[in-house]
């Protein structure tokens, strides 16, 4: 941890400024780069951040990189969140276009880039996928955020119906960061025994409406969204664990959005599916074995990515 890790930050909004809080908060970074198209947002930013360094563990210089793309390139990590929540209006596909423009501005930049990006704008998978071929990354330094938040969410939802501690539930949502992604129920666990053990044994807490466990998961960030305009502390807290992944090298198994290669018959773009994340970013996938239905779900996950991806295509 003496050495010397240097973390870039691009969209200094409510996202990115929560990122920076959290990686310093957890003294992951000795430098910080933050960049933003709005000047004045971003000197703030850094100036209030700098004020916090009293109480941070680790000190570390933060830098206001304004629109200077390449002052990143020097990083181990740079942390995509740029953008334009505002133009979601309540779907992560508003932003599209709006999205997609922002990162043609930003991507060809890191042609030869070295460390890696995990990124999270939305909608989440396709600005991945994007990002891959606009920089011509190995597409492993490439992570989508993906449902590492909507699977705390599940485990939200989860907690909320049964009294368990979150982190002794595994539970995973799958596919797209948007409105298809879906809970792989068939590997859902508390402690170590599978959700279909404890529905026979201890019926009265574990026997589930699933719909709506799984609906209140994909529409939680909905629910922050409508009474603050964004959602920030979880999506900061879910990036901040793969940046962490990363620079520890941790070997981390998180669902994360990766480029697909024959993953359940998908190919070709970023969506999530559970991957081993260290220094070289994912470093292996880690696929589970899903269902009939699970599949199908993946499926048309994948298919509504693929549409969205057609639509920006500009490779
Ligand atoms: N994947 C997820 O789970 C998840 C969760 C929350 C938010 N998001 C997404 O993250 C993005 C950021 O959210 P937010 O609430 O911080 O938005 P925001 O609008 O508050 O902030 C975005 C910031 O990016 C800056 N920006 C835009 N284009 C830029 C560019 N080309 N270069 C540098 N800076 C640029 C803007 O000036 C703004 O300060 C949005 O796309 C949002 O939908 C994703």
């Amino acid at each position: 941890m003496g050495m010397v890790t240097k973390i870039g930050i691009i969209g200094m909004g409510h996202v990115g400024a929560h990122v920076a809080n959290a990686i310093l908060y957890q003294g992951l970074a000795s430098e910080i780069y933050c960049v933003d198209s709005i000047e004045s947002k971003v000197a703030c930013e850094v100036n209030d951040l700098q004020d916090a360094m009293p109480f941070y563990p680790r000190q570390a210089r933060v830098y206001n990189c304004h629109e200077n793309y390449d002052e990143l390139l020097a990083c181990d990590v740079v942390v995509n969140a740029a953008g334009h929540v505002a133009q979601s209006a309540g779907n992560r596909d508003g932003e599209l276009f709006c999205t997609a423009e922002e990162t043609k501005k930003w991507a060809p930049h890191f042609q030869g880039y070295e460390g890696v990006v995990v990124t999270v704008s939305n909608p989440c998978d396709v600005i991945a996928t994007m990002i891959w071929k606009l920089a011509g990354l190995d597409p492993r330094r490439v992570i989508g955020s993906g449902t590492a938040l909507d699977s705390a969410r599940l485990r939200h939802a989860l907690w909320a119906e049964t009294g368990c501690n979150p982190n002794s539930i595994t539970s995973w949502m799958m596919g797209e960061h948007g409105a298809s992604q879906f809970a792989a129920w068939s590997h859902v666990s508390f402690g170590a025994t599978p959700l279909a053990e404890l529905e026979k044994s201890d019926p009265e807490r574990f026997s589930l409406d699933k719909d709506a466990v799984e609906e209140a998961a994909r529409r939680g960030g909905y629910v922050t969204y409508a009474g603050k305009g964004c959602t920030e502390y979880s999506i900061a807290n879910a990036a901040t664990e793969l940046v962490k992944a990363v620079v520890q090298d941790s070997k981390l198994i998180t669902p994360c959005g990766t480029l697909l290669e024959d993953v359940y018959g998908g190919s070709g773009h970023f969506t999530s599916i559970p991957c081993v994340v260290g220094k070289d970013g994912v470093e292996r996938t880690f696929p589970l074995a899903l269902s009939e239905v699970e599949q199908a779900s993946f499926h048309a996950s994948c298919a509504h990515i693929q549409e969205n991806v057609e639509k920006i295509r500009c490779w």
